[in-house]
Order: C-alpha cells, then sequence, then structure tokens
C-alpha cells in the first residue's frame, strides 16, 4: 500500500455527512495507519497541502473532491515524484471519470489501496495549469456566474447555464492554431486534455489524456437548434460527428479577443483577458488510479 495523504475539501459537491475517516480507515487500516487526512481551509489551501506532502515523501496524494480540488492537488504537485490520486466527491468529477475512478467510494478506496502508476499530459492556459479542460467564452461566463450562486450542485448549475444563455453576447476572436490564423467568433472555445466536462458531457470525446495534444473545440455562435444540438451531441458523446462543433489538434495556440473575455481552467473562472497562449506539458503529472 503506497504511503498517501488525503486531502479533503469538506465543500465539494452535493452536501454529503460521509464519515470520510471511517471509510478510509476500513480500506487503509486503522491501526498504525501508513497514510494522514488533511482538510482544506480555504480555496487555494490544497495546491500547499499536497506540495508540502511531497516534500514530505508521500508516494500518493489523494485529492477528495471534484475537478476543482483535482486541479489544486494537481498543481502542487507538477515537477514532484508524487502521484496523484483521486476519490471523486465533486459536482461534476471530470477527470476520474475520464480516468474511469470508479465513482462509488468503497470500490475508489479498494482500487487506491494497490493503484496503477501512469503519467497524463497537462494543459496550461495563461500559465495556469490545468488537467481537465480549459476555456473561453459561455463554458467560462456560466462558472464565474455559477460561483456567485451562492448555492452548488447540477441544479443550481443548469438554471445559471439557462439563465445566462439567453444573455450571453459572443466575442470576436483571432485563433492562432497550428501556425493558421483566423477571425472568428468566440461563442466557446474549449481546450480539453480529457474528454468531458464532468457528469459525462462530452466536449472533446475523442480527447486522450497521454497523446501529447490538446482537443480544441470551436462554437462560434448558438443559436437554439445549435444549441439543442450541442447537447445532445455532448451528452451522447458524438459532438464532432454532429458538425455543429469544429475540432482542431494542437500542441500550443493562442487566441486575441476584441474586448475582455471570461475563462475557467478545470471548471473554475479565473478572470477576463483579452490575450491567451495555450500550451501543453507532456506527461507532466504522475498519477495513481
Ligand atoms: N475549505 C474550503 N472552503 C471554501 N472553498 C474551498 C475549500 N477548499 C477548497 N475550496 C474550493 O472549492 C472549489 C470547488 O471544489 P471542487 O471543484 O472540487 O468541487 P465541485 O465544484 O463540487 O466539483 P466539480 O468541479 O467536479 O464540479 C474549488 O475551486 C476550491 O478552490
Amino acid at each position: 500500500m503506497p504511503k498517501t495523504c488525503f486531502i479533503l475539501n469538506p465543500i465539494a459537491g452535493p452536501s454529503r455527512r460521509l464519515d470520510m475517516p471511517a471509510l478510509i480507515a476500513r480500506h487503509f487500516g486503522a491501526v498504525e495507519p501508513d497514510y494522514v487526512i488533511r482538510l482544506t481551509e480555504r480555496a487555494g489551501h490544497a495546491v500547499e497541502l499536497a506540495r508540502a506532502a511531497a516534500e514530505e515523501g508521500f508516494r500518493v496524494v489523494v485529492a477528495i473532491g471534484g475537478d476543482g480540488t483535482v486541479n489544486e492537488v494537481g498543481r502542487g504537485l507538477l515537477g514532484t515524484a508524487t502521484a496523484m490520486g483521486i476519490l471523486p466527491q465533486g459536482s461534476g468529477n471530470g477527470l476520474a471519470r475520464h480516468l474511469k475512478v470508479p465513482l462509488a467510494l468503497p470500490a475508489a478506496l479498494r482500487r487506491l489501496t494497490a493503484p496503477e502508476f501512469s503519467h497524463m499530459d497537462v494543459g496550461t492556459m495563461n500559465g495556469h495549469p490545468f488537467f481537465c479542460t480549459a476555456g473561453l467564452g459561455f463554458d467560462a461566463h456560466v462558472s464565474q456566474h455559477f460561483a456567485q450562486a451562492g448555492k452548488r450542485g447540477l441544479s443550481t448549475y443548469l438554471s445559471v447555464t439557462l439563465r445566462e444563455y439567453r444573455r450571453y453576447q459572443p466575442v470576436p476572436v483571432q485563433v492562432y492554431l497550428n501556425g493558421e490564423q483566423r477571425q472568428t467568433n468566440c461563442y466557446v472555445l474549449a481546450f480539453a486534455n480529457a474528454s468531458q466536462y464532468g457528469n459525462n458531457a462530452y466536449i472533446a470525446p475523442l480527447a486522450d489524456l497521454r497523446d501529447g495534444l490538446l482537443d480544441v473545440c470551436l462554437i462560434d455562435s448558438l443559436p437554439v437548434g445549435r444549441a439543442l444540438r450541442v447537447s445532445l451531441g455532448m451528452a451522447l458523446g458524438n459532438l464532432p460527428q454532429s458538425k455543429a462543433a469544429e475540432y482542431f489538434r494542437i500542441t500550443a495556440g493562442r487566441v486575441e479577443a476584441q474586448s475582455p473575455l471570461g475563462f475557467h481552467v478545470d471548471g473554475d473562472y479565473i478572470g477576463h483577458a483579452t490575450t491567451f497562449d495555450v500550451g501543453l506539458l507532456p506527461l507532466a503529472l504522475e498519477v495513481a488510479v
């Protein structure tokens, strides 16, 4: 059993009152255990906790939460010899689903007692690492308003999405991908390292965590008929075939927006900017799943 540090985000996901220490003890042992559990106290704290655990020599640091927690733990572990595990406790759990981590906690914990180790690519957006997806436009706009909603969970997310759909206006952008330049509107410009946003919403179903490439999904406008095709395509995992979105594969890209545009990494709204540099760090993070 690898020496493991669990980092628990107590606010992630739909509120549940699980006795996590007892569940972990059942699988990892309660007598002289070779693991610790540490709770985050604020946003950003998991980066520091993960980095400290790597310095203490833990072989695996497990993020207990959703993609925001995974992002923080992953950032803390970049450049260290410690692997990241995931106990999915978020609302969307995009990376966990992509990596086929069991969503049922007992099964996920069992796997962590003897995990498989491998490396995955890491994306960067204006220097912010991402493990699942990053994006500009409507999805970032929704992340921003979701963060301000005061409530979390899927139903809040869906109601914010519908409300903001009626208000959102796309922004003209210059996009530089694979040495080609194009002028377009950015309704959604998603950069996918993993295939989905979470909740099996497949924005880039062919994305591969180990191919050294980011899959780019461009949607330049979203009238109602196309919005329905995009939603269905994301749910069925056949958005590329539906022709409701355009796809590219890149190792690096740049976007220049005519006016400030919001961006997110791994579902968390970061801020607004007018230039965006996107890159990839091949196989930069070790994962234990
Ligand atoms: N103790 C804390 N108090 C407040 N916020 C926290 C705390 N610990 C972590 N956070 C923040 O909580 C945010 C949400 O966490 P996370 O993304 O893991 O859950 P989620 O949004 O429910 O799941 P998903 O991203 O899979 O939908 C993260 O951005 C993180 O920075």
